[in-house]
C-alpha cells in the first residue's frame, strides 16, 4: 500500500530526476515560458555561455512587459531601454527554434493568459517560467511556478531545474459566492487573513465546493494570488470544467491522444487520507468586495469597513510599515474609502485580463459614463481575447463610457520605465500588486476586482460595485 499523497506531491514525485540531499531534487522540466523581459536575458546569457536551447519545442516566448500597448504600436517602447528586450528575445527565440509569439502575432499576450488559452500548459506537466506569477497555471492541475532569469537558463540548456521540496497547504473554500463576488475577492480576502507570507514554502491546493463551482478564469486568478501569499506555486484538481476549457485548443493533444491524456489527467487528484503541512477553511458567503487601503495585499479590507486603525495590525504589519503605508497613500485610519476621489481606473494584468474579467466590467459600464477626469484604461491580456472582446461588442462598451482600449500586454500592471499614472495619482486597479510605485512613481493603488473597478470609474471615487444602480 502506497503512502497517501496530495497532488502536488505526485506530480512531483513523477518529475524527480534525482534527489540531491537536503530537500532539494533535480526535477524535469516539460515546458518552459520566456518573456522579453527576463526571457530576452536568459537567452542572451545561455549564447554568451556557448549554450544551446535543449528542446526548442517545449519552449514558448510572448512580447508581454515592455513592449507597450498603445494602438498601432511598434518595436518602439516608451521604457528608454525596453527595445534591445524586444531584439534580443526575438534573436534568441529565432536562434533557438522557439516559438515566438510577437507582437502581431495572434497568439502574443501575458505569458500566463496566453500559455492557458493555447494549452501550452496541461494537467500533470511540470512547468516554468522567469516570473513570479507563473503560479496562475497552477489552476489547471499542473506544477508550475516562478524561477529566476539564471535558472531559467539552466533550464533552457538541461530541461530540469533543482528546486526545494515546498511544503503542503490546503485552502479548502466552501459555500456559495453571492452575486458580484468574484475570485479577486476571494483572494484578498484569504490574504488579508492569512498575511502576505502567510504560505511561504509551501504549495497551495485550493479545493472546496466554491473552487469546483469557479470557471477556469476564476480558478487562474485564484492561483495567480497565490504569489501575494509568497507560496512556491498554487493548484487545483483539474475535473470536467479544466478538461472541456483545454479540448480543442491549439496545442491540446487531438484524437485518440486526446483520450489517453484525459484518463491519465482523470487520476490527477489527492488521496483522501493525504496530510497537509497547514490547512485553512474559507466560507465563500462571508466574502464581499474587497480592496486594499495600503501598499500590501493583505492590507486589504472588505469595501464597506472603514481603514484599519493601528490596533488592528495584520499578520505581518509592523507598526512601521503601517505608517508608511497611510502616509504613501495618503489614506486617514478609521476612514471610509468610498469617499476617497480617484484618478485613474485600470483593468488589465494576467489577474483579471481574460474575457469573462471584461465582461463582468462592461456589463457595469453598459450605458455609463467614467466619471469626469479618471484616466480609465482596459487592457485586454491577449490578442485572442481582444479580439473575442470585439467580436461580442465589448470594446464599444468600454470606449463609449470613457476607457482606453488598448493592445494586450502587461502594460500599467507595473511601471517598465515608461507609461505611468504619476505621482500621488489614485488608482483602482484589477491587478495583484500594490507597494510603492508599482504603477509608476508615487502612484497609489488600490487593488480590487474589475467590477470594483468600473464602478469606481463610473463614480469617480472608491465605489462597493453591488451599489452602482444608486450612484449619482
Ligand atoms: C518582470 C517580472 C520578472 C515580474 C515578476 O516576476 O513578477 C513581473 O511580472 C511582476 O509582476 O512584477
Ligand atoms: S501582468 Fe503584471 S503581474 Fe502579471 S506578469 Fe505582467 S507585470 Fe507581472
Amino acid at each position: 500500500m502506497h503512502e497517501a499523497r496530495t497532488l502536488a506531491g505526485k506530480i512531483w514525485d513523477q518529475h524527480v530526476i534525482r534527489p540531491l540531499g537536503g530537500h532539494i531534487d533535480l526535477l524535469a522540466i516539460d515546458r518552459i515560458l520566456l518573456h522579453e523581459r527576463t526571457g530576452g536575458v536568459a537567452l542572451k546569457s545561455l549564447d554568451e555561455a556557448g549554450r544551446r536551447v535543449a528542446a526548442p519545442a517545449q519552449v514558448f516566448a510572448t512580447m508581454d512587459h515592455i513592449v507597450d500597448t498603445f494602438p498601432g504600436r511598434t518595436d518602439d517602447t516608451l521604457m528608454p531601454t525596453g527595445r534591445a528586450f524586444l531584439e534580443a528575445t526575438r534573436d534568441g527565440a529565432r536562434r533557438h527554434g522557439i516559438t515566438l509569439f510577437d507582437l502581431n502575432d495572434p497568439g502574443q499576450g501575458i505569458v500566463h493568459v496566453i500559455s492557458p488559452e493555447q494549452a501550452i500548459v496541461l494537467p500533470g506537466l511540470s512547468l516554468v517560467c522567469p516570473d513570479s506569477h507563473t503560479c496562475t497555471q497552477g489552476a489547471f492541475g499542473a506544477l508550475a511556478w516562478g524561477i529566476g532569469s539564471t535558472e531559467a537558463e539552466h533550464a533552457l540548456a538541461t530541461m530540469a531545474v533543482r528546486v526545494a521540496r515546498p511544503l503542503d497547504m490546503r485552502i479548502t473554500i466552501d459555500g456559495v459566492l453571492s452575486t458580484g463576488i468574484g475570485a479577486k475577492d476571494v483572494a484578498l480576502h484569504i490574504i488579508r487573513h492569512l498575511g502576505s507570507g502567510g504560505a511561504k514554502g509551501h504549495i497551495i491546493e485550493f479545493t472546496g465546493s466554491a473552487v469546483r463551482k469557479m470557471d477556469m478564469e476564476a480558478r487562474m486568478t485564484l492561483c495567480n494570488m497565490a504569489t501575494e501569499l509568497a507560496a512556491f506555486s498554487a493548484i487545483i484538481a483539474p475535473d470536467d470544467t479544466s478538461f472541456d476549457y483545454l479540448a480543442g485548443r491549439a496545442y491540446a493533444p487531438r484524437g485518440a491522444l486526446w483520450d489517453d491524456a484525459l484518463a491519465l489527467w482523470r487520476t490527477l487528484a489527492t488521496d483522501e487520507s493525504a496530510t497537509f503541512a497547514a490547512e485553512h477553511r474559507f466560507d465563500a458567503g462571508d466574502v464581499v468586495p474587497m480592496i486594499t487601503w495600503g501598499t500590501s495585499p493583505q492590507q486589504a479590507i472588505p469595501i464597506d469597513t472603514r481603514v484599519p486603525a493601528i490596533t488592528a495590525l495584520g499578520p505581518d504589519d509592523s507598526r512601521t510599515a503601517y505608517d508608511n503605508a497611510i502616509a504613501y497613500m495618503g489614506v486617514t485610519p478609521g476612514s471610509d474609502l468610498t469617499t476617497l476621489a480617484i484618478d485613474a481606473a485600470f483593468i488589465g494584468s494576467c489577474t483579471n485580463s481574460r474575457i469573462s474579467d471584461l465582461r463582468r466590467a462592461a456589463a457595469l459600464l453598459k450605458g455609463r459614463r467614467v466619471a469626469v477626469g479618471v484616466k480609465a484604461i482596459c487592457v485586454p491580456g491577449s490578442t485572442q481575447v481582444k479580439r473575442a472582446a470585439e467580436a461580442e461588442g465589448l470594446d464599444r462598451i468600454f470606449i463609449d463610457a470613457g476607457f482606453e482600449w488598448r493592445e494586450a500586454g502587461c502594460s500599467m500592471c507595473f511601471f517598465a520605465g515608461g507609461e505611468s499614472f504619476g505621482a500621488r495619482q489614485r488608482v483602482v486597479s484589477s491587478t495583484n500588486r500594490n507597494f510603492e510605485s508599482r504603477q509608476g512613481p508615487g502612484t497609489r493603488t488600490h487593488i480590487a476586482s474589475p467590477e470594483t473597478v468600473a464602478a469606481s470609474a463610473v463614480a469617480g471615487h472608491i465605489a462597493d460595485p453591488r451599489l452602482l444602480e444608486i450612484l449619482p
